[in-house]
């Protein structure tokens, strides 16, 4: 089922189109990963998804409700995990939860279970301010959390925290997204987007140039995953038994190796493995060349993401 819809979202700010025509939709326990350089668009994609801003054109629609500034159930159901911290440093974290769930309107039952969900309970009684980076940013997660929203969208939540946070973030985001949750999820780190992200949209100038699982992206530029083998044995045999595996595209025989053209490394690995060792050749490496998105994103928007 589809929790987010955007369709046609465009922003102009004076001369500059900082959102133009941009079209995505997210599932109901997916996680969509908006990456872009900076300026790309990002943020003010975000703004409209929120209701924090209204688009010049287009429309979006949370769970079957209209969004707009004023679109109080839209809002409702989604929650905001912003790239600036907005919380209370001379509160503790429990009095922030508190307060933030009166605002909200979420029941004060709520508060010890989001605490435990980011694992910060521990730390409840203590002063904002006293917390680190990254636990500020939890607090900034749990608040997202309070009103238990359908679409939560988090704007670069690991943005200069600590490994631990970032840890603990993540593996929120996979448990949230696990529970059926819909996530939007933007980030300057690359490998994060791969790790958590089921498909990724690239926004460049405002426009969306691609959109995709990492698989379906690598093979619009061309590129598929490779694996390398050096064995020691009957490698013509090997080449004609690894033929036969469905997603072992091909294979080349290269002095004392292989090299293979597969569908999904990861995936077929143990299986190319298994084929080639049951046949008395003994493996004596194995290299693994998975094209990765920040490939992608170079050959899209001719950046880095971190540029
Ligand atoms: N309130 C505003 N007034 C004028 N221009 C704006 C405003 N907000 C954004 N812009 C411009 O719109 C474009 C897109 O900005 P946006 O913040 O959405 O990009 P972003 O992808 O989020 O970038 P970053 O990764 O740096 O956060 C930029 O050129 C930016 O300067």
């Amino acid at each position: 089922m589809t929790v987010l819809s955007c369709s046609g979202l465009s922003r102009r700010f004076g001369d500059v189109q900082a959102v133009d025509d941009v079209s995505f939709a997210i599932a109901e326990g997916e996680t969509y990963g908006l990456l872009g350089p900076n300026g790309a668009g990002k943020t003010t994609t975000i703004s409209m998804i929120t209701g924090v801003l209204e688009p010049d054109a287009g429309e979006v629609v949370v769970a079957g409700q209209p969004m707009s500034t004023s679109a109080i159930a839209a809002k409702r159901l989604v929650g905001y995990v912003p790239q600036e911290l907005a919380l209370y440093p001379d509160l503790t974290g429990r009095e922030n939860l508190r307060f933030f769930a009166s605002l909200y309107g979420a029941a004060r039952s709520r508060v010890d279970h989001v605490l435990d969900v980011v694992g910060l309970t521990d730390r409840a009684g203590d002063l904002a301010r006293e917390y680190s980076g990254g636990m500020k940013r939890r607090l900034n997660v749990a608040i997202g959390l309070l009103h238990e929203p359908r679409l939560l969208v988090l704007d670069e939540p690991t943005a200069g925290v600590d490994p631990q946070s970032r840890n603990q973030i993540m593996d929120n985001v996979r448990a949230l997204a696990a529970e059926g949750m819909a996530i939007l999820y933007t980030t300057h780190y690359m490998e994060e987007a791969e790790r958590l992200c089921d498909r990724v949209g690239v926004i460049d100038s405002g426009r969306l140039v691609a959109e995709g699982t990492r698989r379906e992206l690598v093979e619009q530029l061309g590129e598929r995953d490779r694996i390398s083998l050096l064995l020691d044995g009957d490698l013509a045999h090997a080449a004609t038994m690894l033929g036969d595996i469905r997603d072992v595209k091909s294979v080349a025989v290269h002095g004392n190796g292989l090299e293979l053209v597969v569908d999904d490394a990861r995936e077929c690995l143990p299986l190319v493995l298994s084929a080639v060792t049951s046949n008395g050749v003994v493996v004596r490496s194995v290299e693994v060349d998975e094209p990765n998105l920040e490939t992608v994103f170079l050959h899209l928007t001719g950046k880095a993401l971190r540029e």
